[in-house]
């Protein structure tokens, strides 16, 4: 029987990755990161603020061979978003063609979403965790975020890779514990800084949501930015 919130592999290419789609006033947001960055929490975290903020969101998670990060949104969310406002994309391999290379799957899933729930505004894509390159095809987001945590290491900005340079906002999860990782996290975001020439960083915690408004404010100023109408953008 066809599961509306698992979609699974399709081997169909399009070779459309980096034609930016139209847009049709679904903000669409994706986030990546390293393995275990914490890339599930922030989005369970963002979640509440964006629906405080009178968003209405919902999900899509890219795992390689499960779906436990649609699972694990589930579970946290219960009570504050519907299960079937959560899919689980299963790649079933690597995770830059899932989100940039041929996004084909998670369109599909995205298509399928909004049609079930046309009220959704905002769409939060994880990716699969994955290493430093992993980037996102302006053919399936507006714009997208890069997790990286503390316990990772203060010298992970300055290994650059097009996750932390291109992404629009990068995250450095995980403030709480930098002090028992031996994490100098003055000199990780200063790191930050200069890799990304003045663009946007933010420092969060997202077990306790610090940082998180934050989050929400860049979203949804990027989303009135691109708005018809609004001035260009300086950068
Ligand atoms: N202390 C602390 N732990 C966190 C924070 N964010 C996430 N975690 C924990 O870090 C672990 C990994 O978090 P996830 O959100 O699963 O990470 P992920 O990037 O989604 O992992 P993958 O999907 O496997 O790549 C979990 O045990 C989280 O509870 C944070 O800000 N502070």
């Amino acid at each position: 029987m066809h599961d509306p919130t698992q979609v699974r592999g399709s081997h169909h290419h399009d070779h459309d990755g980096l034609t930016r789609r139209p847009a049709d006033g679904v903000l669409r947001v994706g986030v990546a990161g390293p393995v275990g960055s914490g890339k599930t929490a922030l989005i369970e975290a963002l979640v509440p603020v964006l629906l405080q903020r009178g968003r209405t969101p919902a999900v899509i998670t890219n795992d390689i061979y499960t779906s436990e990060d649609a699972a694990h949104v589930r579970r946290t969310l219960d009570g504050i978003l519907a299960a079937d406002r959560i899919v689980g994309v299963e790649t079933g391999a690597c995770p830059h063609t899932a989100v940039r290379d041929d996004p084909t799957m998670n369109q599909a899933a995205a298509d399928e979403i909004l049609e079930r729930h046309p009220d959704v505004d905002t769409l939060l894509f994880e990716s699969g965790g994955d290493n430093l390159t992993l980037t996102f095809s302006p053919a399936l987001v507006d714009l997208f975020l890069f997790v990286l945590d503390t316990a990772e290491g203060d010298k992970m900005p300055r290994k650059r890779g097009p996750g932390i340079t291109e992404c629009e906002l990068l995250v450095i999860n995980k403030v709480d514990i930098a002090q028992y990782v031996r994490c100098d996290l003055a000199r990780m975001e200063s790191d930050a800084h200069e890799v990304r020439q003045g663009r946007p960083v933010v420092l969060t915690n997202s077990l306790t949501g610090e940082g998180l408004e934050t989050i929400a404010d860049f979203l949804l100023a990027h989303e009135a930015a691109q708005l018809p109408g609004a001035p260009a953008a300086s950068a």
